[in-house]
């Protein structure tokens, strides 16, 4: 097993226990040991490969030959300045456009439009108004019986801690509730791979720190692989094993944080901050590629 591995099940495991201490009132029978927990290994997150991808709007090249590699499981977040192309990359690993040019491939196949085990989950719950919060979920699960849609919907909502909400619409809902819901509607069926696109840029401060927790619990338990655009640095210190900065179309930095789980704010958080704040901040450089990134400015403390 690689390095990475190893430390990626640690994890697993600690979230594993920390989500029962932690969260036992919504628990649904799957965790709490009534039937089996899914092996993670039967069910890993998808990879992502971004080869030499274009994006053009019209005039306007966004993305130029941007090339990305993404693990199996792995959490990367993407940073970068307004307007630099942060989610129309999400976008095209979506499915949800399609590129200029280039390839995009997860898993195994080429991406070709959605797919189930993708899904997307944005800076507005985009909830359905006249629809209860549980049939909001239940519009994330695909292909199962009337039953097991509601019982996979119950399921999604138990583990965001809202099983109590489902009757209710969404317009009683706070602002955070509003966003669990959209995290359960992204995690029900279990997708592999979650996208995020500022997902809780709207939060105020403190449901955002429980909202990273709770995410950073569900991508330790259920193993799919996260992408997370974001304007927050320390966001992005605080849940991903990778953090990338979109310049001038292309990846212009690219740096793994090396820091255990959960992350403290002590002083290696605030190096990694601060070290990625100061390149954001640094007036644009030529893009270089990835590879020319990553050996230019990886470190590890
Ligand atoms: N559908 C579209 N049609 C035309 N131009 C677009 C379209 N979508 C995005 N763009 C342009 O592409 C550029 C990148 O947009 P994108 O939304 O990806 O940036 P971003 O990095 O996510 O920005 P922000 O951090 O402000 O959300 C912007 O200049 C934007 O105007």
């Amino acid at each position: 097993m690689s390095a990475y591995a190893e430390k990626a099940r640690t994890w697993r495991e600690d979230g594993r226990q920390a989500g029962r201490e932690t969260d036992h009132k919504h628990i649904p029978d799957r965790l709490s040991g009534t039937k089996p927990e899914p092996q993670t290994e039967d069910r890993k997150g998808l990879s992502v490969r971004v080869e030499q991808v274009v994006k053009r709007f019209g005039d306007q090249t966004v993305l130029d030959r941007l090339d990305l590699s993404i693990r199996e499981g792995e959490f990367v977040a993407v940073v970068g300045r307004s307007g630099c192309g942060k989610s129309t990359l999400l976008r095209l690993i979506a499915g949800l456009d399609d590129a200029s040019g280039g390839t995009i491939v997860r898993g195994d196949s080429a991406a070709a439009g959605i797919d189930p085990q993708t899904r997307v989950m944005f800076q507005d719950a985009r909830l359905l108004p006249w629809r209860s919060v549980l049939d909001n979920v239940k519009l994330g699960v695909y292909g199962l019986s009337k039953r097991e849609t509601e019982l996979n919907a119950y399921e999604a909502l138990s583990l965001v801690g809202l099983k109590d909400r489902a009757r209710d619409w969404p317009s009683v809902l706070s602002g955070g509730q509003r966003q669990r819901v959209a995290l359960a509607r992204a995690l029900v069926g279990e997708p592999r791979l979650l996208l995020f696109d500022e997902p809780l840029g709207a939060l105020d401060a403190l449901t955002r720190i429980e909202m990273q927790r709770l995410i950073e619990q569900l991508w330790l338990r259920r193993s799919f692989t996260a992408v997370l655009v974001t304007h927050d640095v320390a966001e992005a210190v605080a849940l991903a094993d990778r953090v990338i900065l979109i310049e001038c179309g292309r990846i212009a930095f690219d740096v793994s944080v090396t820091l255990a789980r959960p992350r403290e704010k002590d002083g290696g958080f605030t190096h990694f901050e601060r070290t990625i704040l100061d390149r954001v901040l640094e007036p644009q450089q030529a893009a270089i590629s990835e590879k020319e990134a990553a050996a230019k400015l990886a470190f590890d403390i």
